[in-house]
């Protein structure tokens, strides 16, 4: 014998009917109990019906289209499969509810007999369409029986058994439609199941008979590892056991009505869950072999709940007060859905559904009246908007660190944890959230335990040189990404004036024009909004400009969960102040402020540096040249060329910053000696670094870029001869910048051939680091320092390392 049973969706029309009917034939062959729901929708507008009954308002609109509906499906059944026997009166049930409407109210009783209408249409329709192969109607009233509640009712097992085989055999052959969601109690009373409750009846008829599958046929192809309307990436499980089934059930895997496993699980029925629209695919099947060896199957989550604190001095050592608490809500029929305790007894918190929270209330209120009034409870205390998250597996037991990978995720995803539970067999642990975080606290548990595919979502702000380069080596790169199982999604893209922001990703093809179209400039707040609209978990603010403007607002930027990558110097090269806040910015914030390429571009210095000081060393001096400019233009005045031009030259291949005085005046290098000398735990400003410019302050002050270029050939033939007197002593000039004992300089130094720096030119760049561990010979970095591919490849490493914990 086999169980099948069809939701509404699989029900919805004459075309959905035809559908289940071959599927009857196919599945459930010549001896099976078919369980079937309303048609799609239908129990909603009976809902309906009796609500705008109960107000005493006219319903005749909403009762036409029920009527037409339901008359419609027959006519439909009836032109392919001859005549409806045994058709609801809805004569009857017109009367019903011209009942309700003159008394403004529905009892129980007549709520049941209203609502499972839709059944009853869906059991005539079908044993018509089957009535060649003999199918017979089930009186689901005879066979399962509940208490004695008309609504939401439970189903008495053991007197439901007895009578079902009352009506049918194990060895009967036939197919049995019946009523889902129905019953009756014993003073004979027509009872429902509560919403959804056809899965139940499906699960009981399956225990009683000992059937050989219970089948649960629906919409989509089983249970997810989430729920998949809230996770793109969730994919089906294809075994789980009863108990895995029942917790996800439990806390919100909408596939199945919690009530169903376990009446499948007492009997050891396995029930197997399967698409309408694809039954060929495979489904879950859910067993007492459970199966797979994968330590978690599966993440819940629920919503719309409350948390109700009762604490008190009264509460501590105090035998009962638990029994009570949760007496006193029984009583009152709220359903709790998580408790915890701390072990100092002093409280006891608990879910509830929002919608049973003033019922709650006040059921604790009248419990605890003179407690309250004695001091010994405090009043209740209530946080609303709260949500579970639930990771399910029976093999979490066996396994070490997956409540730490939970919450690590929960930190990553920048989600509080409220409260906590595990159920000691270990196979499920919740989280309680904020109900706004809840699909973030998912999405990134999801990523971690099941896709493992981590995402980084950028915003570049600032596309020259540099941001150009970077969205061409983050196209370039998408394969290398996917291979790595890692996406990365270019979302936002502004220029000092207009922001692009995308929700499918900036197209990478397409973002200079669609950029050009954009309305308004970068605004952290828009920026902020976009990121919780599209619940982006790993986001990260790439600043490629040279903006102050926006160098100041790193630590807003962290603050607001954004990761920073910084080619820009500005902000590390701020007051001290400043330099300190963004480091306590992103520890506080838990992001990370990674700025690799304000130091030799590409190099990897800061990083190195970094390492050796965490590990103990100590820099004793340093020297070193920083500017990639400087080397290129001292290396071709060498070959010949004038200051301008080459100046000019440095500047068309992308090697100086976006106005060449930054680096002529010696602040570029000065910036970037400031950061080592901060990096090794100086505390300077700016305005310490003894400066001397390769050109003079005061030269073409205050004209834009293009007059100073264009004035710059004045200063050709003094640069010439200065460069003319350092060869005629064997040597050569380099813009040096040095460490020695807390001072630090930059500017020209003639060096001979015996010098490290003496072969540094065409854009290199060459640090020598003294320190306590590496003496007396430096540890030394040299390398192109500067061009906007070493610097974009510079920056896409630092995006890279957001990933690392
Ligand atoms: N070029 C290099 O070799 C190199 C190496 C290391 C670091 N850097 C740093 O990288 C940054 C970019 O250098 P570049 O050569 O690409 O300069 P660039 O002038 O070509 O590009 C900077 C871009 O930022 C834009 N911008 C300015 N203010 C902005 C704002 N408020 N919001 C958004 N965009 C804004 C500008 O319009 C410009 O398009 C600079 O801070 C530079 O110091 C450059
Ligand atoms: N203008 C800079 C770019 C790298 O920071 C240089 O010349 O080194």
């Amino acid at each position: 014998m086999r169980v099948l049973k069809f939701g509404g969706s699989s029900l919805a029309d004459m075309a959905c009917l035809k559908r289940v009917r071959s599927l009857i034939l196919n599945y459930g062959g010549d001896k099976a109990v078919v369980v079937l729901s309303a048609p799609g929708g239908m129990t909603d507008s009976l809902v309906s019906l009796v609500q705008i009954a109960e107000k005493g308002d006219d319903y005749i609109t909403q009762w036409d289209a029920f009527v037409s509906r339901s008359e419609g499906l027959r006519q439909e059944v009836e032109s392919e499969y001859g005549e409806v026997l045994d058709w609801p009166q809805l004569g009857q049930l017109r009367e019903k509810l011209e009942g309700v409407k003159l008394l403004k109210q529905c009892p129980a009783a007549v709520n049941a007999y209203v609502i499972s209408f839709g059944e009853r249409i869906s059991v005539a329709l079908m044993v018509s369409m089957l009535k060649t192969h003999n199918a017979k109607a089930l009186d689901a009233a005879a066979c399962i029986k509940t208490n004695l509640e008309h609504l939401d009712s439970e189903v008495d097992l053991d007197r439901t058994k007895a009578e079902v085989r009352q009506h049918i055999n194990e060895k009967d052959d036939g197919i049995f439609v019946m009523t889902g969601f129905t019953g009756s109690n014993a003073e004979g009373e027509l009872t429902t199941l509560g919403r959804n409750g056809s899965d139940y009846s499906a699960a009981v008829m399956a225990a009683s008979l000992n059937a050989d599958i219970c089948q649960i046929w629906t919409d989509v192809d089983g249970v997810y590892s989430a729920d998949p309307r809230l996770i793109k990436k969730a994919t089906k499980v294809e075994r789980l056991s009863y108990k895995e089934a029942m917790e996800l059930a439990y806390f919100g895997a909408k596939v199945l009505h919690p009530k169903t496993i376990l009446p499948c699980a007492k009997t050891n029925v396995p029930c197997e869950i399967k698409n309408t629209h694809d039954p060929d695919v495979p489904g879950s099947l859910i067993s007492s072999q459970g199966g797979g060896d994968e330590p978690v199957k599966a993440l819940s989550s629920l919503d719309k709940l409350a948390m109700l604190t009762v604490s008190g001095p009264g509460m501590k050592g105090k035998v009962g007060m638990a029994a009570r608490v949760f007496g006193a809500l029984a009583n009152d029929k709220v359903s709790i859905v998580l408790i915890t305790q701390s072990s100092c007894e002093f409280s006891i918190s608990f879910c509830v559904y929002e919608h049973d929270l003033s019922l709650a209330l006040n059921a604790l209120e009248s419990a605890f009246e003179l407690e309250t009034q004695a001091g010994l409870i405090e009043p209740v205390e209530v946080r609303k908007d709260l949500a579970i998250v639930t990771l399910v597996g029976d093999n979490m037991k066996s396994h070490k660190g997956l409540a730490a990978k939970f919450f690590a995720s929960l930190s990553q995803a920048q989600v509080n944890v409220v409260a906590i539970a595990q159920d000691s067999t270990e196979s499920a642990i919740s989280a309680v959230v904020s109900g706004d975080l809840c699909k973030d606290a998912m999405k990134v548990c999801h990523e971690n335990f099941f896709t493992h595919v981590p995402s980084i979502d950028v915003f570049l702000l600032g596309c020259g040189l540099v941001g150009k380069e970077l969205i061409k080596q983050l196209e370039k790169q998408q394969a290398w990404l996917a291979n790595r199982n890692i996406k990365l999604n270019l979302y936002g893209v502004a220029n000092s004036r207009q922001c692009l922001l995308s929700h499918e990703g900036v197209a990478f093809e397409q973002w200079e024009s669609q950029l050009k179209q954009a309305n308004d400039g970068f605004e952290l707040n828009e920026l902020e909004q976009f990121v919780k609209r599209n619940h982006l978990i790993n986001p990260v603010i790439v600043d490629c400009s040279s903006s102050e403007q926006l160098a100041d607002q790193y630590t807003d930027f962290l603050k607001a969960g954004f990761h920073v990558v910084a080619a820009n110097k500005k902000a590390n090269t701020g007051d001290m102040a400043y330099y300190r806040a963004l480091q306590q910015a992103a520890q506080s914030s838990g992001r990370k402020f990674l700025y690799e390429t304000n130091v030799g571009a590409g190099l990897p210095v800061l990083d190195n540096l970094q390492l050796l000081f965490g590990a103990g060393d100590e820099l004793l001096s340093f020297s070193g040249i920083l500017s990639g400019s400087l080397s290129y233009m001292f290396g071709a005045i060498e070959d010949g060329l004038s200051l301008s031009e080459a100046t000019a030259q440095a500047k068309r291949n992308g090697f100086t910053e976006p106005d060449p005085r930054d680096d002529l005046s010696g602040t570029d290098v000065a910036r970037k000696l400031l950061i080592i000398a901060r990096e090794s735990g100086l505390e300077l400003e700016l305005s310490d670094i003894k400066v001397e410019p390769v050109v003079p302050e005061q030269f073409a002050a205050g004209t834009c870029v293009d007059d100073f270029m264009s004035q710059l050939p004045e200063l050709d033939a003094a640069f010439a001869d200065r460069v003319q007197s350092a060869a005629s002593e064997g040597k050569k000039l380099r813009y040096v910048g040095s460490i020695k004992e807390g001072i630090c300089r930059v500017g020209i130094e003639a060096v001979d051939s015996e010098h490290a720096l003496y072969d540094i030119r065409d854009g290199e760049n060459a640090l020598a680091i003294l320190s306590q561990y590496y003496q007396p010979k430096p540890f030394v970095i040299r390398g192109y320092g500067a061009g906007a591919e070493v610097t974009a490849a510079g920056v896409f490493a630092d995006i890279l390392k957001t990933l690392s914990r």
